[in-house]
């Protein structure tokens, strides 16, 4: 578990983190979210104890990093910059941390084989490629079986089977009650992997929360419906006190007639967006008039359009919008 309470790191005139506070809880898989130079990798390394805090503390299973007895069994972590040993093969790699954290030789054949990295384990990791790389940084942070990890982009330089064998070991991580904190630039990864989220920006705390939550605070209170009697059903709506639209063509698109499922007499009016009527509502209302809906769906931000709509005022590298106009001549 990972407390981190008023958490402050100033490079000279540079606030790197700003008063943050946060708890990483055992049993999920926590994402840590910030645009570039948020601080996610400064907190990081001042959980690591690699970094001194300027103030406040941050704390791996109720205690600073540096006064852990043993703090590979409490903590393990994988940061962007990796440190491998690249003349030794990863075996060896692993064998010699083992032998600092008083690991057995059977652990480190355990983790090679729990990375899928079996077949490589006698070739220098200084061959590796990036993936291989990201998967013996695991293995290593794997290694003497902590109850926390702290992975900082995890699965960069991973292949889609990577990515994935990534997400479910992370989620069968904290099902066995680990405390997991990873950072990452790819949201729809993350959605994937994490359920709980710390976003921050500019080295402050702008959300602690769950996936779930910050994607449905940042989503529209707009409904689709698609009924065949959804002329019928509109009005319905709007007598109940619902703002209704109905969607731009469906019907036109060859993507979706080339559906089957979809009725051939399906046109672009039986696609309604509803907004002002919570979904139970709209499904209650369908069924006391007898109306057929063939979908109902409140229309979910993705976690990309949410972290990008809060994180908005907090980018401190702001990419210019093209101007169409030619203004600077
Ligand atoms: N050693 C240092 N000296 C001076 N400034 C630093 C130092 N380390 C980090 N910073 C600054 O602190 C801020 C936070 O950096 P940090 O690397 O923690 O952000 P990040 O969220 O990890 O960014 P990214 O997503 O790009 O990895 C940035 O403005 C960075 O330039």
């Amino acid at each position: 578990m990972i407390e981190v309470q008023g958490l402050t790191k100033r490079y000279g005139r540079k606030v790197a983190v700003e008063d943050l506070s946060f708890t990483v809880q055992p049993g999920v898989v926590t994402g840590f979210l910030g645009p570039n130079g948020a601080g996610k990798s400064t907190t990081m390394r001042m959980i690591l104890g690699l970094d001194r805090p300027t103030s406040g503390i941050a704390l791996v299973d109720g205690r600073p990093y540096r006064e852990l007895r043993a703090p590979a069994r409490h903590v393990g972590a994988l940061l962007e910059a990796r440190s491998i040993h690249s003349g030794r093969n990863a075996r060896n790699h692993l064998l010699a941390l083992a032998a600092t954290h008083g690991v057995s030789t059977r652990r480190v054949d355990e983790v090679i084989d729990l990375v899928g990295l079996r077949e490589v384990a006698g070739k220098r990791a200084g061959g590796f490629s990036l993936g291989m790389g990201q998967r013996l940084g695991i293995a290593s942070a794997l290694l003497a079986d902590p109850s926390t990890l702290i992975l900082d982009e995890p699965v960069n330089g991973l292949d889609p089977e990577g990515i994935r064998w990534i997400r479910d070991l992370l989620r069968g991580l904290a099902a066995e009650g680990r405390a997991i904190l990873i950072s990452s630039h790819l949201m729809s990864e993350m959605a994937l992997t994490a359920t709980h989220l710390v976003v921050i920006g500019r080295g402050r705390l702008i959300q602690e929360t769950t996936v779930e939550q910050f994607v449905r605070a940042a989503s529209s209170s707009r409904v689709h419906v698609r009924s065949p009697q959804a002329a019928e059903f509109a009005e319905l709506l709007a007598q109940a006190g619902a703002t209704v639209s109905f969607s731009p063509a469906t019907a036109g698109n060859p993507a979706t007639r080339a559906v089957s499922s979809i009725p051939p007499q399906l046109t672009i009016s039986d696609s309604i967006e509803v907004a002002g009527l919570p979904v139970e509502r709209i499904g209650d209302l369908a069924r006391a008039h007898g109306i057929t809906l063939y979908e109902l769906s409140p229309r979910l931000a993705s976690l990309e359009d949410a972290f990008m709509d809060i994180t908005r005022d907090a980018v401190e590298f702001a990419t210019a919008t093209p101007s169409t106009r030619g203004g600077n001549r």
